[in-house]
């Protein structure tokens, strides 16, 4: 057997050329941040990352290694987009403010996500309704709408964790936020009581967020439909006393229903929090930062991500993780922190930290809707 001053020796020998090598991919790397910054394009490219990573691991002897190919590539790239981003500076792109065009939401008439649009683009705004969380993806990818609008949490039911999984794999941007109160109302065609009622239509988060009241009335069906507006729809297209829907008040008033029982909700601090999608970053303005990242699954990745904040002095607002499906036991990140994009303690904390995760990406920098 060698001694392991030999093996350290090649390992050196082999360092002497990596770095090299390394040093000039880096200068590449900010050739093509400058080629960037001239042409507003973003830094991270996620298509182009997957060939380099498919190129690196066809290039292997040994596929064995493929998984650790896949890292250190991926740990170079990560590298590289931090170098772009400290070089490309406040060149991110952006909207054009104000934010004008087509704006889509989840739901359907009467939803609560379209009493957010209302809200936050204003009741004249031209608009789109989606039926499934991915339509509003969809549509803002093929050019159909400029915005989207979907709920993203919950104040009693927690993250929207689809919403989560959907921004994580599309490449859009957080680019606004409402909160709303959210009252539940048990609705119904004229005539439909409390006695008359046998069959409950809601989503989820509506039936959730009413299940005391709905513990009341076990003898009651409950079935998840598409939305609560939705809900409201079908139940007025049956014209049937004995189906009921858990809506908004705007979404009985649009299809003609009464309000059986107002205000079912659970909490009285029931509230949602709404997301406004788009394709580039927000104008300037900011007071909120959203990103997402994974880590390896070692001890001290999160604490040495985390602590970037508290070295900064920056507030944390919100952690949420969601599992990789491609990789078992493998967990995204998706954080919220109060500061301005523009920055330099956060373009700080942004850079650091696209450091040392893998798959970094900016979410979104948006101003916050405090109560
Ligand atoms: O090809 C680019 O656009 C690059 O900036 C280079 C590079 C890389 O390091 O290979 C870096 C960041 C991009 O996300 C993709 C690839």
């Amino acid at each position: 057997m060698e001694d392991l001053a030999d093996y350290r020796r090649e390992i050196d020998e082999i360092d002497s050329q990596l770095i090299p090598l390394f040093e000039r991919r880096m200068d590449v790397v900010r050739e093509v941040a400058r080629f960037k910054k001239a042409r507003n394009m973003q830094v991270l490219q996620r298509d182009r990352e997957r060939v380099v990573l498919d190129k690196a691991v066809a290039r292997l002897r040994d596929p064995g290694y493929a998984a650790e190919a896949e890292r250190f590539m991926n740990a170079v790239m990560a590298i590289s987009r931090a170098a772009q981003r400290r070089d490309i500076g406040g060149a991110l792109p952006r909207e054009a403010a104000p934010l004008t065009g087509k704006v889509g939401y989840y739901g359907a008439p009467g939803s609560f996500s379209e009493q957010a649009l209302a809200d936050y683009f204003g009741e004249d705004r031209e608009r789109t309704a989606c039926a499934e969380f991915e339509d509003v993806f969809t549509a803002l990818r093929d050019g159909e709408i400029d915005y989207g609008v979907l709920p993203i949490e919950n104040s009693s039911t927690g993250a929207i964790t689809r919403v989560y999984d959907l921004l994580g794999g599309y490449g859009f941007f957080i680019v606004g936020e409402r909160r709303l109160r959210i009252h539940q109302n048990l609705v119904g065609v004229a005539g439909a009581t409390l006695d008359t009622v046998r069959a409950v239509y809601s989503h989820e988060q509506g039936l959730e967020q009413s299940s005391r009241f709905l513990a009341e009335h076990p003898g009651w069906e409950q079935a998840v439909f598409h939305s609560t507006a939705e809900s409201a729809r079908l139940v007025a297209a049956s014209g049937d006393p004995a189906k009921a829907a858990i809506a908004s008040e705007r979404a009985a008033a649009l299809y003609g229903l009464e309000i059986i029982a107002p205000a079912i909700e659970n909490s009285r601090h029931n509230a949602t929090r709404f997301i406004v999608i788009g394709r580039a970053l927000a104008p300037a303005g900011a007071d909120k930062v959203s990103l997402a990242f994974s880590l390896d699954n070692e001890s001290g990745t999160l604490y040495n991500t985390l602590r970037h904040f508290a070295d900064r002095r920056i507030n944390l607002v919100k952690i949420e993780s969601r599992p990789i499906p491609e990789e078992l036991w493998s967990y995204r990140f998706y954080l919220d922190f109060e500061g301005d994009v523009d920055s330099d303690d956060v373009r700080g904390v942004l850079a650091e930290i696209s450091a040392g995760a893998k798959d970094f990406r900016l979410l979104g920098a948006y101003r916050s809707d405090r109560d």
